[in-house]
This record gives structure tokens, sequence and C-alpha cells, in this order.
């Protein structure tokens, strides 16, 4: 199986917030809904995240952070945000 990396995903997502359908693509949807919607699952996927670490096995961990990470990914592209605008913080 070909992995995605962090850096594909994000260009993935910025090709489909600019040209995705909201009906077919959760990204162009989630953007049109904007960053309060976006927000919200921010913050949900971060709970699922502590609640799979603190109680669950490390696969479902590891898929509820890539869950996470993805949200991050689509309110950095719904804000305009840069992957370069985030590492310049690193
Ligand atoms: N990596 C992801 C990804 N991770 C999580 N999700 C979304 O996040 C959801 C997981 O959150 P939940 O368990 O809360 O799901 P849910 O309860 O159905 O969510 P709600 O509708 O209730 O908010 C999944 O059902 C997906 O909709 C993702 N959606 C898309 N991607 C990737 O993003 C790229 C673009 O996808 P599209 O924009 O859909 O074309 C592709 O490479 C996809 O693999």
């Amino acid at each position: 199986m070909a992995l995605k990396t962090f850096e594909e995903l994000f260009a993935e997502l910025q090709q489909k917030a600019a040209t995705g359908d909201p009906g077919a693509s959760r990204t162009a949807q989630l953007v049109q809904q904007g960053v309060h919607a976006i927000g919200k699952k921010v913050v949900e996927e971060a709970a699922e995240v502590w609640m799979a670490a603190e109680y669950e096995s490390d696969e479902r961990t590891a898929e509820e952070i890539s869950q996470l990470l993805y949200h991050l990914q689509v309110m950095m592209v719904a804000r305009g945000l840069t992957l370069e605008d985030v590492y310049a913080h690193l």
C-alpha cells in the first residue's frame, strides 16, 4: 500500500477545496461550511485521540490521530494557511 504523506494530503486538500464538489468531497463540504463547523470537528477528533490513547489499541489511536491531522489540515486550507506558515512555528 502506498502511504500518503502529510505534505501529499495537504496538496490534495488544497485542490479539493479549490475545485471539489461538496456533494462528493468531504473536504470541499467542510470548507464550504466554514471554520466554525471545522473547529467543532477539530475539537471532537482531539477528544477521540485522547480517549483512544487512554483506553484503546495502538491502531485505533493512530486512526484517530490521522483524523485529527486531516481536520487540522482542512482548517488550514479554510483559513488560507500554507504548511510553511505552520512549520515556521515548529
Ligand atoms: N484523510 C481523510 C479523512 N480523515 C477523516 N475524514 C473524514 O472524517 C470523518 C471521520 O470523522 P467521524 O468519525 O466523526 O465521522 P462522521 O461521524 O461521519 O462525521 P460527521 O459527518 O458526523 O461530522 C470521516 O467519515 C471522513 O468524512 C477524512 N476525509 C477525507 N480524507 C482524505 O482526504 C482526501 C480528500 O477527500 P475528499 O475531500 O472526501 O475527496 C482523500 O485522500 C481522503 O482519503
